[in-house]
């Protein structure tokens, strides 16, 4: 559906340039919640700004149902532009209007007579469920309510995109839960394809199913979210997953005789009682050092550090049983 090609995005020219997106290329298919993550300066508000237009590419194209919207020039421009809906960070709602006249505005600028407009509002207003708010002013909107407003005023065009710019990270995290829940609603009843771009990886796992780590205007690591959550290879993908909270501390480590294997399960390995079978299957006695659970994608993803006291016949023992009930194996440390 949106299928970016060797895109390059340079500010400015000469000494003072910054390249802030360098040679990225990304397919996002229709109906994927595609996530974007990047730590600051990434530049992953440039490459969402190029998707809709605000800014021109220096270079490559960004082609929506195979048209390459970067050759676009207007009025064809603006009517792409009606098709791809946005929210930001910080709600962007006009103060001086009401909610449901928020609502409205890209009605009213895509021409619609106006009492189709106050119709598509109001079912809006129900969608995103602020029935009750219609004639109140942002200001007296707490922010997941300002959120859910700049929602209904993103998607009012029907739009076949909805780019999301940090839309959550002026939140707490149980609105950050509930905004959430209602972009993964809105992608499943409206089939619209949702592209976002975060620092969080709470905010990939609970609704994205690809995700693309940029850093420095490269993507470094991409894939399904399931495959990089449970075997990230990147090492700025490892950190924004807590890799790091693997790394046991040296008086942990200190004196261990035998091996150390990092397992991770998902699925059906993950009622499997992995720590009895090496026990009853190899006659090994595993020490659990680290362990985390979460759900990832509605799949049960856990993580394990043994410590075994065993030899290096044993360890590739342990390690062939544990991947014969579908664990990946990781060897920390050798016998
Ligand atoms: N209009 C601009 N003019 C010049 N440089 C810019 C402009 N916008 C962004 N940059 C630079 O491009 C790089 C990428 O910035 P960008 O805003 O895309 O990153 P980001 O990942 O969205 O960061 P943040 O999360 O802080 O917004 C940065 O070095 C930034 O300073």
């Amino acid at each position: 559906m949106i299928k970016i090609n060797e895109l390059t995005k340079i500010y400015g020219t000469g000494k003072g340039s910054v390249k802030a997106i360098d040679n990225i290329s990304l397919d996002i298919k229709k109906g994927d919640i595609y996530g974007i993550i990047g730590l600051s300066g990434a530049g992953k508000s440039s490459l969402i700004r190029c998707i809709n237009l605000l800014e021109k590419p220096t270079k490559g194209s960004i082609k929506i149902n195979d048209v390459d919207i970067v050759k676009l020039k207007n009025p064809v421009v603006r009517k792409i532009r009606q098709k791809i809906g946005m929210i930001f960070q910080h709600f962007n709602l006009l103060s001086s209007r009401t909610v449901l006249e928020n609502i409205m505005l890209p009605l009213e600028v895509a021409d619609i007579p106006k009492d189709k407009r106050l119709e598509r509002a109001t079912e809006l207003l129900k969608l995103v469920n602020l029935e009750d708010k219609a004639n109140m002013y942002p200001s007296q909107l707490s922010g997941g309510q300002k959120q859910r407003v700049g929602i209904a005023r993103a998607i009012a065009n029907e739009p076949d995109i909805l780019l999301c710019d940090e839309a959550t990270s002026a939140l707490d995290p149980q609105t950050t839960h509930s905004i959430l829940q209602l972009l993964k609603s809105i992608n499943e009843k409206f089939k619209i394809t949702i592209v976002l771009i975060t620092h969080e990886m709470e905010v990939i796992k609970t609704v994205c199913n690809e995700v693309a780590v940029i850093e420095g205007g490269h993507i470094v690591e991409k894939g399904r979210v399931l495959d990089i959550f449970t075997n990230p290879k990147h090492p700025t993908t490892q950190t924004f997953l807590g890799h790091n909270d693997k790394k046991l501390p040296a008086s942990v480590l200190k004196d261990l005789l035998g091996f150390i294997l990092s397992i991770t399960f998902l699925g059906p390995s993950a009622k499997e009682p992995l720590v009895a079978i090496l026990q009853q299957e190899l006659n090994l006695s595993p020490n659990i050092l680290w362990g985390k659970i979460e759900t990832i994608q509605d799949t049960t993803v856990g993580h394990l550090i043994l410590h075994i006291k065993g030899t290096d016949d044993e360890r590739q023992k342990a390690s062939k049983l544990l991947e014969s009930k579908g664990v990946s194996v990781e060897v920390l440390k050798h016998a």
